[in-house]
């Protein structure tokens, strides 16, 4: 691995904000750089606190865990904290931290030194502790980038098959209450657009499904209004627009992943969704981390850059034992490399 970035080939250049450091990010990312299924080209960045890294690194080593990456032999843009954290507890000073490091991080990509962003599990509660008032890191990001709309896919290759389960969520951190309300033939259009793009890199007729908002998908007017009022309608605009797009839906929410779920322990067939639309957040976060909480990978699109993370939060519950899986995490760096390679 070389160092340092200066100079580097931005295309070869991966940039990681390491998270909340009360949490298990850097553990997973110690960990993750160390895996030899990484692309050998790959030059990671990463933006946070060289010393608790390095203090990671040994509370690591001392549990006798490897194969990790030494902290010494990384690029690492130093943003130090002021004092240490103890692991599991999250403070403000843990997430002003991991703010600062997201922010600085992306700025790195603004000014295009680099291919992708891969960002570490943060706590939107410190975020608050600390005075930032965003919904999350992608909301944070979409303001940073001036983007007009930013989206939340969850991608994951299946070990069994390599099959790919994509989910889209149609809004993200918002209360329930206020999904109905946020919901709208617009923003459903919106999102099914950047869903059929995405599955569109995989594949030139994409099959795509859309869950319902209610049970059984309204059940026709009698569980709920929005589907004959405006989601059924909006649907089939859409169908005529895009033939070339398999679409069904809305579908009862409870059975949509039916069929993904098959296909990804091994038995996919043609009536598979290459991507699902969820209209909220839980809706379509329940089915991907049950399926595939190892492999999932969360993306942003709509960014001028994309941006990866693991499909976990900061396990403040795991953090500094020793135990926390960095599949996920290796599976967002490669990602953030496969992704964006020239098709
Ligand atoms: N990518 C992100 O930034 C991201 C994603 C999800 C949640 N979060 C945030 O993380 C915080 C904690 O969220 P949560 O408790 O809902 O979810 P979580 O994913 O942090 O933890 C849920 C459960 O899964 C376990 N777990 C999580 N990652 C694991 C790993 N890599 N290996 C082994 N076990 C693992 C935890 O120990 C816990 O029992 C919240 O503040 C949330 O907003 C951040
Ligand atoms: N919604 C994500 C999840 O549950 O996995 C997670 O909270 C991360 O969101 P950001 O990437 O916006 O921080």
């Amino acid at each position: 691995m070389a160092m340092p970035s200066e100079g580097f080939d931005a295309n070869q250049l991966i940039v990681i904000a390491i998270g909340d450091p009360a949490g298990i990010g850097m553990e997973v990312t110690l960990k993750a750089l160390a895996s030899p299924s990484l692309p050998s080209k790959l030059h990671p960045q990463l933006v946070g606190c060289r010393k608790s890294l390095e203090l990671t690194y040994a509370q690591l080593q001392a549990q006798g865990i490897s194969p990790l990456a030494n902290p010494k032999n990384l690029d690492i843009k130093d943003l130090p904290l002021k004092s240490t954290l103890k692991p599991g507890y999250p403070t403000a000073q843990s997430g002003a931290a991991s703010f600062l490091w997201l922010t600085k991080a992306t700025e790195l990509l603004l000014k295009g030194r680099a291919r992708a962003l891969v960002t570490a599990p943060i706590a939107k509660h410190a975020w608050h502790a600390a005075g930032h008032h965003y919904p999350g890191q992608t909301e944070r990001l979409k303001e940073l980038v001036g983007a007009d709309q930013a989206s939340m896919l969850f991608t994951a290759i299946s070990p069994q098959n390599g099959w790919r389960l994509n989910t889209l969520l149609a809004t993200t951190h918002i209360p329930l209450a206020a999904v109905p309300k946020v919901l709208t033939p617009e923003l459903v259009r919106a999102k099914l657009n950047v869903l059929k793009a995405f599955c569109q890199r995989f594949k030139t007729d994409p099959s795509i499904a859309v869950a319902g908002l209610n049970p059984h998908a309204g059940e026709q007017g009698q569980l709920g209004h929005e589907e004959l009022k405006w989601l059924i309608p909006m649907l089939n605009k859409w169908k005529t627009e895009h033939p070339e797009i398999q679409l069904d839906g809305p579908l009862p929410p409870d059975t949509c992943w039916l069929s993904a779920a098959k296909a990804w322990h091994g038995n996919p067939c043609a009536q598979t969704p290459d991507g699902i639309l969820a209209l909220y957040h839980d809706q379509g976060l329940i089915p991907m981390k049950l399926l595939a909480f190892d492999s999932a990978v969360n993306t942003t699109l709509g960014l001028p850059f994309l941006r990866t993370s693991p499909d976990h939060g900061t396990a403040f519950d795991i953090a500094g034992k020793g135990c926390a899986r960095a599949d996920s995490m290796l599976a967002a760096l490669k990602a953030a490399w496969e992704l964006t390679e020239s098709r």
